[in-house]
């Protein structure tokens, strides 16, 4: 196999920049035919990741395999990249994406069950023979029919807001009180997070509105946030997409929410609303903030309409 890898530095706190050498060394004791590129700005690995492929088919390679090697970020925008290459070469043979987790999230790494230490990863990704279809989120954003990807979830309001917080505290980078620092940034939205109206359609043409929406997640996986099991059954082999949407809690719901999330019951109570849909479109009233795959998307109202599509990636044993 030829592996054209994507290596993001920065990611999990510049954990990348750490890893990298001992990266190199497994490869090598190995014997890996590999070529790598660093990115260098957020969405960079997008373009990166266009022109491997534009190389890879002027090379004429055939065995190749692209490892997003970051977190859950560098992996939403290598997706980007290998979808909007095939989308003007739609009839090359796609390259299968492997995803080598040293991110601080690691969701889509836990949703399929890759090995958390990437050295085991690594070794997963030499020893996998072959590509394994996957279902990836698909979006069109209505309000200027541009359209995208997510490997996890596409979520408005509360998540997105601590997302928000999170990325923008002074002490993210910080190895210990990162962690404090994303705790804080959860109960600071708790408390503060105003609600807002969210319609929804669903594959029956049937439409619902929640008036006080709190979080709104479509999602692709079990997890967001890293590591929160938000939709225990999701699964990238479901073509279909879950969307949760709780309504604003109060106190107690929150306790009893927190409590039956543990116990992964949580979307039994009533003011949580789950839905298995192959189609969905979200119409946000207010603007509140919204994230995809932890990646910031800006504060506005919000029109999509979601789907699935599906695409080869190179994990082994699912
Ligand atoms: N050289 C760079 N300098 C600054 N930012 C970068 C660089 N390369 C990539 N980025 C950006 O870093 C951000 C975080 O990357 P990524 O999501 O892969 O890691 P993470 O946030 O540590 O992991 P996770 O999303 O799993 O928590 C992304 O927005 C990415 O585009």
């Amino acid at each position: 196999m030829e592996y054209f890898i994507i290596m993001n530095l920065c990611a999990g706190g510049n954990n990348g920049q750490k890893i990298w050498p001992q990266i190199k060394e497994q490869l090598k004791a190995a014997h890996a035919s590999y070529q790598v590129v660093f990115t260098e700005y957020t969405g960079h690995a997008v373009l990166l990741t266009q022109q491997l492929l534009s190389r890879i088919d002027a090379t004429h390679v055939t065995d190749a395999v692209i490892i997003a090697a970051g977190g859950d970020g560098t992996l939403h925008e290598t997706l980007l990249g290998c979808k909007r290459y095939y989308h003007d070469h739609a009839s090359d043979q796609q390259v299968p994406i492997a995803f080598l987790p040293v991110g601080s999230g690691n969701d889509f790494a836990r949703a399929v069950k890759l090995p958390r230490h990437w050295q085991q990863a690594l070794n997963n990704i030499l020893a996998c023979k072959q590509a394994t279809m996957i279902n990836v989120g698909h979006y069109i954003d209505l309000d200027n029919q541009i359209d995208g990807f997510f490997t996890n979830n596409f979520g408005i309001g509360f998540d997105a807001t601590v997302v928000h917080l999170a990325n923008h505290s002074s002490l993210k980078h910080h190895r210990f009180w990162g962690k404090f620092s994303y705790i804080a940034s959860i109960l600071n939205v708790i408390i503060n997070f105003k609600s807002f109206q969210a319609d929804i359609q669903l594959d029956s043409n049937q439409q619902l509105t929640f008036k006080k929406t709190f979080l709104l997640t479509t999602t692709n996986i079990p997890y967001f946030g890293g590591g929160i099991d938000i939709v225990p059954d999701a699964s990238v082999l479901d073509p279909n997409l879950d969307l949760v949407i709780v309504e604003k809690p109060s106190l107690w719901q929150l306790i009893l929410f927190i409590s039956m999330l543990f116990l992964k019951r949580h979307l039994r109570l009533k003011f949580i609303h789950h839905f298995n849909q192959k189609q969905l479109v979200v119409h946000t009233q207010d603007d509140r903030l919204g994230q995809i795959d932890g990646e910031e998307l800006g504060e506005r109202t919000y029109h999509i309409k979601f789907d699935t599509v599906k695409y080869p990636f190179w994990i082994g044993h699912n």
